[in-house]
């Protein structure tokens, strides 16, 4: 039941390799690299990685990822106590307070990280590898001759030796601006040098960055120069800065910087615009509360009383914000107009939220009042490994190809829906149509049972099945069908995958010569009667005579019960294809009989999906070519209930079943 190879189900990827490497290092942590790399080496082998990168290799060595902590928290400047020097450092252990300030000697590569090579105070090199800080080679952020401040630093081993200074968390990592007093006085000269002195000179170079996409660069040129229009007390070139950065930071994607920025740039205006420095224009915070709500009102009159670069701008954030609201209004073109990455501080909330498998009880602390919870890589992947699903563009491709492909799977959060349970016999079924996720009920509910999912399809053997659930997700499950194949004795088990393996081979190479023959078939059906046998109540440890097995999922028999339906359909063998189809239902866990002309489905707990439509449409079919059009009606109906269960919306539902009523 698992996925076929070829299509990639991310639930199914398991990061492992980074804790086997690190169990596989050497004990070297608390002691200092053995070895030191001159700096015109290091220097040599970066800008040579950097030559093949513009070629088109990749020569770059792979990081090992280390044991998860989480990110220094609060300002650099009052948290950070202690001042460190690359000479300081040690193997693996990190030191919260501790602070590396370091200046970059190299352009940086980017490629899954930004890799450079900086040197601290003393004149110690060293690579510097910064994760997850979505730079870019057009616009890197750590530029030639960045000064950085690096928190809880230490030096990590790299896969194939030697070592670097690798910072996880991006807030781990701060570009400090010329006049921060932490930057060493011999490094002070240099700096300053830099500096431009005149606003329209930043505002000029700034415009050129924009019109390269530096944007960043563009940021950092209208950030001095706001600096400056604040120093001369100019209003007007203050408003056109905070206008400019406004526009970088809706193109990066920082909607709440932009809106920061939009709402000082009205009340700059407004302040100095005498009918309306006493209006409630002139306090940006309340401005910028009004950006951020979702109302399309304007109490504020915005639209009567701004400037119109100022308006435009205004009713760009509201619609970005709008979009990127919690709840979907499943406006399509408007979802897909814009793709969103940022996680915005509204959704930060619900997201970090979710399951996390207990990190951030284990490691983080207790956010104090008003403090923003910080994005910590570690736990971001956590939750993604817990709570992310991987989804067909539209579940309905599922039927429209071949049996037992799968279409190529995405992967994506529904925080809502993360609440969910998994159970191996779900009362709902998942579907997607894009990025919209239905939840469907399999089955009757009754009122105040858990809603519950299922996260993979569940494998054949028990033992298989609880691994996969306990090294994913980590838990067993205990629905009644792991509770009964669990209880199923270990020689019995055993048994069962052996013959399950047998027929699954007989059934491979059965498939590779081409039609089959009705002997070939009938010696396959002798044998998944061998194997039915194994599920009888004799073999099921049960109560004298009880069937264990009567409402549930045989899921051993399922595959070959398929092949033999779709076989027997293939020869037209009505009679045959009927018992078989009845037979695939039975061992979903769904128990199918005819009395006369009324068809009886009963479905406590069995599985509704793909392969239990296409059953009831086989049904319908052969009843057709027996005349017994009534039953092939009532299954039909069926058919299209779980067709709409199954892939969520009737669309596509007429083509699917044409040719069958
Ligand atoms: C997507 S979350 C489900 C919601 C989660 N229970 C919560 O309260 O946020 C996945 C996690 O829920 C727990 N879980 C899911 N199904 C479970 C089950 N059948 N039995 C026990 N724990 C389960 C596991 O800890 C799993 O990693």
């Amino acid at each position: 039941m698992a996925l076929t190879t070829g299509s990639r189900n991310t639930y199914e990827e398991v990061p492992d390799l980074a804790k086997k490497l690190i169990n596989e290092a050497p004990a070297e942590t608390g002691q200092r690299p053995k070895s030191k790399v001159s700096r015109d080496t290091l220097v040599r082998t970066h800008q040579r990685h950097l030559k093949l990168l513009s070629e088109g290799s990749v020569p770059i060595r792979s990081l090992i990822l280390p044991k998860p902590y989480p990110p220094a928290r609060g300002s650099i400047h009052t948290n950070s106590k202690k001042t460190v020097h690359l000479g300081d450092l040690q193997i693996d252990s990190r030191d919260r307070d501790a602070l590396l300030l370091l200046r970059t000697i190299t352009s940086p590569y980017v490629w899954s990280s930004t890799v450079t090579v900086a040197e601290d105070e003393t004149g110690d090199v060293a690579r510097l590898t910064v994760c997850n800080l979505e730079d870019n080679v057009v616009d890197p952020i750590v530029t030639e001759g960045s000064i950085v401040a690096i928190r809880q630093p230490c030096w990590t081993r790299l896969v194939d030796g030697g070592y670097h200074i690798c910072v996880d968390h991006p807030s781990d990592l701060v570009l400090l601006r010329a006049e921060d007093d932490l930057i060493p006085e011999s490094w002070r000269d240099e700096t300053d040098s830099d500096q431009r002195n005149e606003a329209t000179q930043c505002k000029k170079d700034g415009d050129m960055m924009f019109l390269k996409k530096r944007f960043r660069k563009a940021l950092e040129l209208y950030t001095q120069g706001l600096r400056l229009s604040n120093r001369d007390s100019d209003p007007v070139s203050e408003i056109d800065f905070y206008r400019k950065r406004c526009g970088v930071n809706i193109v990066l994607l920082r909607l709440d910087d932009a809106a920061n920025d939009l709402s000082k740039a009205i009340a700059t205006h407004a302040r100095s615009t005498p009918n309306l420095s006493s209006s409630e224009l002139a306090n940006a915070s309340i401005v910028e509360g009004w950006l951020h709500n979702r109302s399309t009102e304007d109490p504020l009159q915005i639209s009567s009383k701004i400037t119109r670069p100022l308006k435009e701008l205004a009713a760009r954030i509201k619609f970005d914000i709008g979009i990127n609201q919690s709840r979907p209004d499943y406006n399509l073109p408007v979802i897909s107009s814009r793709w969103i990455s940022c996680i915005k501080a509204s959704l930060r909330k619900e997201f970090f939220d979710l399951e996390d498998g207990g990190y951030w009880d284990e490691l983080g602390w207790d956010l104090a009042e008003g403090e923003d919870i910080p994005v910590d890589v570690f736990r971001v992947e956590y939750i993604r490994r817990f709570n992310c699903y991987s989804a067909p563009t539209r579940s309905s491709d599922l039927l429209n190809q071949p049996p037992n492909t799968n279409p190529e799977l995405r992967t994506g959060f529904w925080t809502h829906a993360s609440y969910m349970n998994h159970s191996c016999l779900p009362n709902t079924i998942r579907t997607f149509i894009g990025d919209i996720r239905f939840l469907r009920a399999a089955r009757d509910i009754a009122a105040g049972e858990e809603l519950t999912n299922q996260y993979i399809a569940p494998d054949i053997d028990i033992t298989e099945r609880q691994e996969k659930l306990k090294t994913m997700w980590g838990f067993e499950c205990d629905c009644q069908l792991c509770i009964l194949d669990g209880s199923v004795n270990e020689n019995m088990r055993q048994e069962r995958m052996k013959r399950f393996e047998e027929l699954k081979g007989m059934v491979m190479q059965l498939g590779e010569k081409g039609p089959p023959t009705i002997t070939s078939l009938k010696k396959v059906a002798r044998a998944l009667r061998e194997l039915e046998a194994l599920y009888s109540p004799s073999m099921s440890d049960g109560e004298e005579g009880e069937d264990r097995y009567a409402a549930l999922p045989r899921l051993g028999l399922v595959h070959p019960t398929l092949f033999l339906t779709e076989a027997w359909r293939s020869v037209k063998n009505v009679d045959r294809t009927i018992e078989y189809a009845l037979k695939l239902l039975r061992n979903f866990g769904i128990i199918v009989t005819t009395e006369g002309k009324e068809l009886k489905v009963e479905h406590k707990a069995g599985l509704v999906n793909v392969e239990t439509v296409r059953a009831l449409n086989y049904l319908a079919e052969a009843y057709t070519s027996r005349g017994e059009e009534q039953l092939a009606k009532q299954c039909l109906e069926k058919a299209k209930v779980w067709y709409i269960v199954i892939t969520g919306a009737e669309v596509g539902m007429e083509q699917f079943f044409a040719g069958s009523s």
